[in-house]
């Protein structure tokens, strides 16, 4: 579909690329080191000096790492290949039935790159892009590293293209409706003790470096509670306003629910509580039943499947919990792909981006 943009009616055919994080090519130690490499040597990642990086990641964690995560890759593979990939492919394929405007799929690390995603849309012969990161929150770890190397790619190799961003949609109306339903569903004939919403962590100097005014992000849980600019980037905030959202939208008893931050690595402060630390809590407070959501991700992974519905199912019950459900991320769900589609279709025609509510 044409369109046509500025004062000099040039005609522009837009594009969507959606991109996610990544996956090693295979779970072998051999494939897990290099997608590792790209990873962390991620200056928004491992956020220190390039020597120091250097030897934290290739000198230290590269030296371990690849094969105690290739052995929990191993455990969540599917037939077609990494969760990750495959169910962000399909939801590509079902955002496509949604909207005329040709959509590609690019991941961060790894294969199936943003380079490939951004040629695919020029050799449909597109010059305005939607460039979807596939994370509800922003973080300099996840949402803005994409839209840095989007942006690097973009001037390096298609000078001629535009891109717009979709902003994080933590809080916009239409996804809270959207999670709440799906863990409805997921939480159907599972009559729980306690929720817990498991967020992937970030270290706490992520949140200060995110924080444009430089004094608003506290830390304390109190500066979360103050309207602030801060909050457009504030991870911490958004997932507990994630949290505090879908509460009020399902009516969840406020003393069921708790907030929590997965998957640490290194020495440094990352965000509390610890997920695996509400584990060992809960069962030791008498908690029975225990449902866990993850609403960092929109597709299942690793992290989803082999931390918390395997390894968090084991804690869990060695601490002396009992049933234990986790909830599937929105992955290719009807309702999700047409959400996006809606989303991308108010772009192309009134070039609106969809609402959120900073508060
Ligand atoms: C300093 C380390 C890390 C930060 C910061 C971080 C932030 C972050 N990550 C995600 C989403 C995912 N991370 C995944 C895997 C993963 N994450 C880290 C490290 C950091 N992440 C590592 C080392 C790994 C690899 C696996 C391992 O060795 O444990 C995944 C899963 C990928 C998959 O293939 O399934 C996702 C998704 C977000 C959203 C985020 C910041 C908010
Ligand atoms: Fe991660
Ligand atoms: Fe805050």
């Amino acid at each position: 579909m044409l369109y046509f943009s500025g004062l000099n009616r040039r005609a522009v055919k837009k594009g969507v690329l959606l991109v996610n994080l990544g996956s090693p090519d295979s779970p072998t130690a051999k494939d897990v080191k290099p997608y590792l490499d790209e990873f962390l040597m991620d200056e928004r990642v491992i956020d220190v000096n390039p020597v120091l990086r250097n030897i934290v990641v290739r000198g230290i964690i590269l030296n371990t790492r690849p094969k105690k995560s290739a052995e929990a890759y191993s455990k969540i593979w599917w037939d077609e290949g990494s969760p990750l990939i495959v169910i962000s492919e399909r939801f590509a394929e079902k955002v496509q039935k949604h909207t005329e405007l040709p959509v590609a799929l690019g991941m961060r690390y790894g294969s199936n790159t943003i380079k490939e995603g951004l040629q695919e849309l020029k050799d449909k012969g597109v010059d305005e892009v939607f460039l979807v990161p596939l994370y509800p929150h922003y973080a300099m770890s996840s949402y803005e590293t994409v839209v840095v190397k989007a942006l690097e790619v973009q001037q390096q190799d298609f000078p001629e293209m535009h891109l717009t961003t979709l902003p994080a949609f933590y809080s916009n109306p239409d996804y809270i409706k959207i999670l709440s339903k799906s863990i409805a569903e997921g939480l159907k004939g599972f009559d729980y003790d306690h929720i817990l919403f498991s967020y992937h962590g970030i270290p706490e100097r992520h949140i200060r470096k995110s924080d444009p005014t430089k004094f608003h992000c506290q830390l304390n849980g109190e500066c979360c509670k103050t309207n602030s600019v801060a909050h457009h980037t504030c991870y911490r905030h958004q997932c507990y306003d994630t949290t505090e959202l879908v509460k009020k939208e399902l009516g969840l008893p406020e003393d069921k629910v708790s907030t929590s931050f997965q998957s640490r690595l290194g020495s440094d402060p990352w965000l509390q509580p610890f997920t695996d630390k509400e584990f060992e809590r809960l069962g030791h407070e008498g908690i029975k039943k225990l449902a866990v959501i993850t609403p960092a991700f929109v597709s299942d992974c690793l992290e989803t499947l082999e931390e918390i519905a395997m390894e968090g199912k084991e804690q869990f019950q060695e601490a002396g919990g009992g049933d234990y459900i986790h909830v599937p991320c929105l992955n290719d769900r009807d309702d999700w792909a047409e959400l996006m589609a809606k989303w991308i279709n108010t772009w192309a025609e009134k070039a609106i981006l969809p609402e959120y509510h900073i508060r």
